[in-house]
């Protein structure tokens, strides 16, 4: 038997990360608890299911189509940063930067004292690089200079963020954005973040900074890491405003 179909009214907020392999597997749920106003964070992993005919929120077709085309604009965009690094077009994707990517839905419902709490709190994504698409409402925020400056939405666009293996690979050429998102009594707002990270996937690879970008006046600032110790350490550290490159740092 399926599981029960769900009524997506009941979900305070609902993450499906679809794994991007070319066939969709499995959603895996992550529903927060409707004390979201107060805490930022998942407080409870409820399901791992199955897809299948129980999850309309989301429509497949589309999430696979818009995958595919976000996969080919974030090939796109590893050979402009490779080059923008003084490096052959390829060489980003050489590294596997763009091999694997999840999709994650995030739902934020609208918030009565929106003063009082975040939507999202501040962080850098652990991925390469994240194509980020937003509705209309609004309240994304970067940090820039020490100030919180809007990503106003505007139709059709995407917001590109570098991610902080990025700027551990070009020993800090690139440096990963701070952002957050705040909380707001307007309406529900909903965004669609593309990550392109490998953690999900069977991968020994491990990275560092570029050896073409180091030299005795550019030595490395970075340790090597494989993606699951980055993973395991950017989660159990929790966003707590903390980035957590600063654990990979050879010099503190
Ligand atoms: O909802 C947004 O605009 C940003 C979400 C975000 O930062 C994330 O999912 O990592
Ligand atoms: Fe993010």
């Amino acid at each position: 038997m399926g599981p029960e179909p769900l009524d997506p009214q009941e979900l305070p907020l609902v993450c499906s990360v679809i794994q991007s392999s070319g066939q969709l597997e499995s959603i895996y749920l992550f529903y927060l608890s409707s004390v979201l106003h107060q805490l930022t964070i998942p407080i409870a992993f409820i399901l791992l299911m199955q897809l299948s005919g129980a999850i309309e929120v989301v429509r497949r077709d589309t999430t696979m189509e818009f995958s595919k085309q976000a996969h080919i604009l974030g090939n796109a965009l590893f050979e402009l940063l490779s080059e923008a690094l003084g490096l052959s077009a390829g060489n980003l994707e050489g590294l596997d930067c763009g091999k694997g990517h999840c999709i994650l839905f995030n739902y934020y419902p609208p918030c009565p004292e929106p003063e009082l709490t975040m939507g999202t709190s501040r962080h850098s994504d652990p991925d390469f690089l994240t194509i980020l698409l937003q509705d209309s409402i609004g309240g994304l925020q970067v940090l820039c200079q020490n100030q919180w400056i809007d990503v106003p939405p505007l139709p059709g666009a995407l917001v590109v963020n570098i991610g902080d293996l990025l700027q551990l690979m070009s020993n800090e050429r690139f440096k990963s954005v701070e952002h957050r998102v705040l909380a707001n009594q307007k309406g529900a707002r909903v965004s669609i973040a593309c990550f392109f990270t490998l953690h999900l996937y069977p991968t020994t690879r491990t990275y560092g900074p570029i050896k073409e970008l180091l030299s005795e006046v550019n030595p490395p600032l970075y340790r090597q890491t494989s993606l699951q110790h980055f993973i395991a350490h950017y989660d159990n550290k929790g966003l707590d405003g903390n980035s957590a490159l600063t654990h990979f740092k050879l010099h503190k």
